[in-house]
């Protein structure tokens, strides 16, 4: 790789940001610490990475000519994704010509879509998931419900944050779950996943690093969600030895699979010794935002290292800690967020705030953490912080 440069000259090393959320918007900040050139896209403009970014483009990512001009146009010596959405195609294609992209092209081609990570994981390396089956057409859906069970859970084959994602308890939920995922898909109406329903004691996020050393792993986030989207993180989540290995073991196997450099958010569901593979996000993971504050590196930090080549000789884990997603629900531009100096009065709080620029419907606008004795004290003080927040459309 090229020598660290100095930003906004011929000798910057560039990274190109393909999603600029609140994920983004920490991996920029770790860049911009080593005088990285930042460039920030989205589909809306004013997006939070955007807002620490050296410059930034808003374009429809999902379009291939369009991103195609953008990286011609620019000339990164990287491109990060950030989100699913992107025309995945096209960054395999510039990937032949020798663009590097965070982790492979391929791997962000594989987990844009729920069926290509899904497939290689159960079918090529025989990794326990949920049983599933994939449908295009309502009569296929009835009939993938009919063969897995009930409960099941349905999801748009492309979706993030639970978007048109239902589980499916009682025959007459069919219809409505089959209409929210028509509707609430990022590209539209088609294909869905029906997975049968996991009974898990508990599910954690297994951050894993893949950097020129090798692989290592992050302390297990435990996690819970709420209509497919989570609300609060702790790490480390206990379990046992056995389900710790066996989840490592897994985790190497599909990141090593997917291949290059970065931070991978490995999902998985635990009953007692078993460890059953969900998804995996080629990038930082959400639930992850909680290693702000339990790590001496997070996971944007860490992946920014990993994708720069850099070596990652110890992950310092701190304590307890735990994160507490702040949703706002409403419709206005320019919210307000006020009582944050009420949310901040207890020690080892910490509170971000993403500055996203409208909310519609349910949005996640900012995150506090926490760290304290154990997790359940570190969980309610993170909850607390939250709940005083008070954000004004
Ligand atoms: N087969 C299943 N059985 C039980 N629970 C499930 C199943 N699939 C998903 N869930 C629940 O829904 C949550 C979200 O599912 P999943 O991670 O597949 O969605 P997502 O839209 O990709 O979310 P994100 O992009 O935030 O990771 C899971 O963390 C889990 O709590
Ligand atoms: N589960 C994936 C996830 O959390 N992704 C994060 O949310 C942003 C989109 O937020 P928005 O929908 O509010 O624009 C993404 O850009 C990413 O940072
Ligand atoms: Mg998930």
């Amino acid at each position: 790789m090229k020598p660290f440069g100095t930003p906004y000259s011929d000798r910057a090393l560039r990274v190109l940001l393909l999603g600029s959320g609140e994920l983004g918007k920490e991996v920029a900040i770790e860049l911009q610490r080593f005088a990285v050139e930042v460039i920030a896209v989205d589909r809306y403009a004013n997006a939070p990475a955007m807002q620490v970014a050296h410059r930034s483009h808003v374009i429809d990512m999902l379009d291939g000519a369009a991103l195609r001009q953008l990286i011609e146009a620019e000339k990164p010596d990287l491109v990060v994704p950030e989100i699913e959405a992107i025309h995945t195609p096209t960054l395999l294609e510039l990937e032949k010509g020798g663009l590097r992209v965070i982790p492979t092209a391929r791997a962000a081609w594989l987990t844009m879509d729920r069926e290509g990570i899904r497939r290689l994981a159960a079918e090529e390396l025989k990794l326990p998931t949920s049983p599933y089956r994939f449908c295009e057409t309502e009569a296929e859906y009835r009939d993938a419900a009919a063969q897995i069970g009930l409960p099941f859970v349905i999801k748009p084959v492309m979706s993030s944050s639970g978007k048109g994602q239902s589980v499916v308890r009682h025959e007459d939920e069919l219809q409505a779950a089959w209409d929210y995922a028509q509707s609430g898909g990022r590209a539209g109406k088609g294909r869905v996943i029906v997975e049968g329903f996991v009974d898990f004691d508990y599910e954690i996020t297994l951050l894993t690093v893949q950097h020129k050393d090798g692989a290592s792993f992050c302390a297990p986030i435990g996690h819970r969600q709420e209509d497919g989207d989570y609300r609060e993180s702790w790490q480390p989540q206990p379990m046992s030895d056995a389900a710790l290995v066996e989840a490592q073991r897994q985790a190497a196997a599909i990141t090593g699979a997917l291949g290059g450099w970065g931070v991978f958010g490995v999902e998985f569901f635990v009953k007692g010794h078993h460890v059953i593979f969900s998804e995996v996000s080629p990038r930082p993971h959400d639930t992850g935002l909680v290693t702000l504050i339990s790590q001496d590196l997070s996971e944007f930090a860490l992946h920014a290292r990993a994708i720069l080549g850099l070596p990652i000789p110890a992950i310092r884990q701190l304590g307890p800690s735990a994160s507490c997603a702040v949703l706002v629900e409403g419709d206005g531009d320019a919210p307000r967020y006020l009582n944050v100096a009420e949310a901040l009065s207890q020690p080892d709080t910490q509170l971000r705030i993403f500055g996203k620029p409208t909310v519609k419907g349910r949005r996640r606008m900012a995150v506090t953490l926490a760290r304290d004795e154990d997790i359940e004290t570190a969980k309610a003080k993170a909850i607390a912080a939250a709940n005083m927040l008070r954000v004004e459309l």
